[in-house]
């Protein structure tokens, strides 16, 4: 599902009306209508003698608060409209909205001193239900004085709101919430989300989404360059490979997993057997000669294969030759799991990078070798995944973590489209970005997923799916999804404080058995 910015949205208002000639305020009265619709529904059809309190803001966001008003009046409902500007502010579509409820003796009031807050409070006190059209995509930073007083008031009150196109006080684009916001109940958006919508801290402020078309034509939303995508379950499933019946396990690849270090050999046996459980055919862990044995104990389905190591028994540069001989014989390889950043691991992943003749995921330890030295992705001959989380991210960039985390999108995309690479940058609503700049965030996976390991598992599942013949950006969008798909089964089970990243490779199963075609 595609999603869109303020600007995109603003340009599809403008194109629909100056290249469709669909007049602006029917739009306006189609996003009234949607609201009235959802509101209809929460009150079991039943509005009549209902009250309700609309807050309108100056801009259009408010100017479809007061088509809402207008039909709600005329089915019966007991409405009073709060202004959060002077009514001589209003221009346009929203000026003439406010007109027609003028001549139908609306119950309007301007909230425009503080002590006109006392009406709003004693108002709220008997509502049955709040409509906010404070504010919409125009809204930037943090909401102040008086909105960010009723704002409070309103979620005070903790009567259902029905936000109209954003929840008051969430950025659009970046789903920051700097100041005070609404608590919506429902969100009813205009033709496509809005990325603050998906994006955190903003999508917990959204209450049920409902995405209401408001008659922009369907030909011009598709002839436009969206470039922000919605990971969505059945996309993920069209985009699965299919199984032949016929098949054998040549057929669904060989992933080759790097990794291990003393006291580390869980990660490659947890990358190794992710990938087994993603549908791959067969998977070989290549660790130090010396841990091999260990290896061996945990793993069963999974083969391991001796690598040249130091003293410290961590990979050493000789394995090279070794692991370039076995390329031959693998489809996918993923570097970095439990790896350790010791001098010699970090030498060996970025001759091995050079190197590499098939696809790759890097991962962790193999990320913190490139710290510093990151042009050597745009140097492989081979497609990459990254999978950073933001501290990764932030070593590899050198940005601190918090920046990272501050514009996620951005730097995702940033980092894809100088590195020329796919990057995953995991967090909550990880964000999947291609070096053509495309992005995709995925809605899947839970704070419980939050443990050593999951990062491991989800190398594993990425690799799984690229030796199944899956081009590596739809494989880490697939991936992603459903990495986080099996973290939200597990967690139903575990919960959020003892789910852990072995809980997340046991739910894998089901969690693709649900998508097969
Ligand atoms: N096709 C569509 O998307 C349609 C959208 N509609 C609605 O229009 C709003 C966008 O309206 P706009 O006038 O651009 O801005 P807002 O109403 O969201 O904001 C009002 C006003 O608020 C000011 N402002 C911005 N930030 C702050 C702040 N931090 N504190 C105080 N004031 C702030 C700014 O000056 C804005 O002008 C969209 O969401 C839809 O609801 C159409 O009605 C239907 C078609
Ligand atoms: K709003």
């Amino acid at each position: 599902m595609k999603l869109v910015t303020a600007e995109e949205m603003k340009r599809l208002d403008q194109l629909a009306s100056s290249a469709y000639h669909v007049p602006s305020i029917v739009l306006m009265e189609n996003a009234g209508l949607r609201v009235v619709e959802v509101i209809s529904r929460h009150f079991q059809g039943k509005v009549r003698g209902k009250r309700i309190a609309i807050f309108a803001g100056k801009g259009n966001n408010g100017g479809d608060g007061l088509v809402v008003a207008r039909h709600l009046m005329n089915a019966g409902a007991e409405v009073q409209v709060f202004m959060l500007a002077r009514t001589e502010d209003l221009k346009g579509d929203a000026a003439a909205n406010l007109q027609i409820l003028q001549k139908m003796k609306a119950r309007i009031y301007c909230i425009t001193e503080e002590r006109h807050l006392q009406r709003v409070d004693i108002v709220l006190l008997y509502t049955d239900l709040v409509v906010d059209a404070i504010f919409g995509t125009g809204f930037k930073g943090a909401a102040m004085g008086l909105p960010a007083r009723v704002i409070q008031l309103i979620n005070e009150r903790g009567k259902p709101v029905v936000a109209v196109d954003l929840p008051s006080g969430l950025e659009a684009d970046t789903g920051k919430v700097l100041g005070p916001c609404i608590q919506a109940r429902y969100t009813v958006t205009f033709a496509l989300p809005k990325l603050g919508l998906i994006l955190e801290p903003g999508a917990q402020y959204v209450g049920e989404l409902i995405v209401a078309d408001i008659s922009i034509p369907n030909s011009l939303i598709e002839g436009q360059p969206l470039k922000h995508n919605l990971i969505t379950e059945e996309w993920c499933r069209s985009l699965l490979p299919r199984r032949k019946p016929w098949g054998h396990k040549g057929d669904f690849g060989h992933v080759f997993v790097i990794g291990g270090s003393p006291g580390m050999t869980g990660a490659v046996v947890l990358a190794g057997e992710a990938a087994l459980r993603s549908g791959a055919g067969l998977v070989t862990v290549g660790v130090p000669r010396s841990l091999n044995p260990v290896i061996e104990e945990k793993l069963t389905e999974v083969m391991s294969k001796p690598l040249a190591e130091t003293e410290g028994k961590v990979i050493s540069v000789e394995a090279l030759p070794q692991i370039e001989a076995f390329l031959e014989k693998v489809s996918v390889v993923a570097v970095g799991p439990g790896m350790s950043t010791d001098f010699a691991p970090v030498n060996m992943v970025r001759q091995l990078i050079l190197r590499l003749s098939v696809p790759a995921v890097i991962d962790a330890d193999g990320l913190n070798a490139l710290a510093g030295k990151v042009d050597i992705l745009k140097e492989a001959k081979v497609p990459l995944v990254i999978t950073p989380h933001p501290g990764e991210m932030a070593r590899l960039t050198g940005m601190a973590v918090d920046e990272v985390q501050d514009n996620r999108v951005h730097v995702a995309r940033k980092a894809a489209e100088e590195w020329g690479v796919v990057v995953v940058l995991k967090g909550a609503k990880t964000v999947v970005a291609s070096p053509s700049g495309e992005i995709f965030i995925n809605p899947s996976g839970n704070v419980g997923m939050a443990t050593g390991g999951s990062g491991d598992v989800l190398t594993g599942v990425i690799s799984g799916l690229i030796a199944q013949g899956m081009q590596v950006l739809e494989a880490a969008v697939v991936g992603t999804f459903i990495h986080g798909k099996a973290g939200d089964e597990a967690v139903q089970e575990k919960g959020r404080m003892g789910l852990v990243a072995g809980d997340i490779i046991d739910r894998l199963p089901e969690v693709l058995k649900g998508m097969e075609r």
